[in-house]
């Protein structure tokens, strides 16, 4: 007999996240050790519990722009070599512990260097803690691999650097590069010399899209920058219509992202905060699933969204009624659009998330 869909049993499925940021997926008590450490003064409380309510209701403002403003704290505490590597050690441990067998980590170096570091020693140590952390969590008998992408802040001017950074350090677990930060007013085409030089290095990348700003930021996003999968990239539904009778139009954009197959990173609480989805229930996700486009559960923040990659699908469980079936897609879908090698992705495919649902559906 199929065992029952639950949050408990959803945590012991294999799961792969693509989009989810170091800076946003600190635990609490790790953010008041830090500022302790390093002479952080500026924390709303410091006690751990209500600082995590803190993160989650000051997050829920409606706004990406107000969402954003609360990573003044994570921030603030990661400017050191030992911050980071424990931020990144435990979020490889928190991942491996939720039953994430593959995941993507985000962050923006240039973020980090208010204590004097360099890009250089700054990707250096989020390596050394994401090794460490799976080092602990194999211990444990939990099997994670991260790779990790590096983001350029849209209203920074430094995305060729960033660029440049993430291809001299490709054969050190940075497998891609992302445009993060404030959406309206910072148009992905600012950082074309960026995407152009990362294209002709064969490298990938992904770009946040369609998530604060509509369809011209995806059309932008795909056909300008050549981005290979759509951070969010919620919008698209505003080319989708459905007729009263249940028939659906996709317009030339939303079609081509489906023909296309490009996958769509899309991070369902943090959504309702930032005002992109008014419930999980409405959420576009249901549509996108039930049109078969490239999508993939994400958990973005998983402090500030008060979330796990296992809640967001126990979430979508909930609203849509899915099954086994539709979150082993999921996370097939996730493992084909990861930025690692076909045979590696292949492998977890075929080795880890096929056996780990089947187990669970015999
Ligand atoms: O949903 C999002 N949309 C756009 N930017 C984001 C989102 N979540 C986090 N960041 C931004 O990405 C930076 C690097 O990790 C974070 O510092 C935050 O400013
Ligand atoms: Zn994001």
């Amino acid at each position: 007999m199929s065992t029952p869909v639950t949050l408990e049993t959803i945590r012991t499925a294999p799961k792969v996240l693509l989009h989810d940021h170091l800076d946003g997926g600190l635990r609490p008590q790790t953010v008041i050790d830090l500022a302790d450490a390093g002479g952080y003064a500026n924390l709303p409380t410091t006690d751990a519990e209500e600082l995590g309510v803190w993160f989650a209701e000051a997050a829920d403002s409606g706004s990406l722009v107000r969402y954003l403003e609360t990573f003044a704290h994570t921030v603030g505490v990661m400017q050191n070599t030992d911050a980071i590597i424990r931020v990144a050690a435990e979020a490889a441990e928190d991942l491996a512990d939720d039953g994430v067998v593959y995941a993507e980590v985000r962050y923006a170096p240039e973020l980090f260097t208010e204590g004097g570091l360099s890009l250089e020693q700054i990707v250096e140590a989020v390596q050394e803690g994401f090794r460490q952390g799976e080092a602990t969590a194999a211990a444990r008998g939990k099997k994670v691999r991260i790779g990790t992408l590096l983001c350029a802040m849209r209203q920074n001017a430094r995305s060729l650097e960033i660029a440049e950074l993430a291809v001299r350090y490709r054969d050190a677990g940075v497998v891609g590069f992302d445009i993060a930060g404030p959406e309206a007013g910072f148009p992905p085409t600012r950082n074309l010399d960026a995407f152009e030089y990362l294209r002709q290095q064969n490298a990938h990348f992904t770009i946040h899209a369609g998530e604060a700003f509509g369809l011209p930021s995806i059309w932008e996003a795909i056909q300008h920058c050549g981005a290979e999968r759509l951070g969010h990239g919620v919008r698209i539904v505003d080319d989708i219509k459905v007729e009263e009778d249940g028939t659906v139009h996709l317009g030339r954009l939303a079609s081509y992202v489906r023909d296309r197959r490009i996958p769509l990173e899309m991070c369902p609480s943090s959504n309702l905060q930032t005002g992109a989805a008014a419930s999980i229930a409405e959420h576009p996700i249901g549509l996108l699933h039930r049109l078969r486009f490239r999508v993939t559960v994400n958990t973005d923040n998983r402090l500030m969204s008060h979330c796990s990659m296992s809640g967001e699908m126990a979430a979508l469980v909930e609203a849509f009624g899915y099954g086994w079936a539709d979150l082993q897609w999921f996370t097939v879908n996730a493992m084909k659009s990861a930025f690692i090698g076909f045979d590696e992705r292949l492998a977890i495919i075929n080795d880890v998330i096929k056996p780990g649902y089947a187990a669970l559906q015999a």
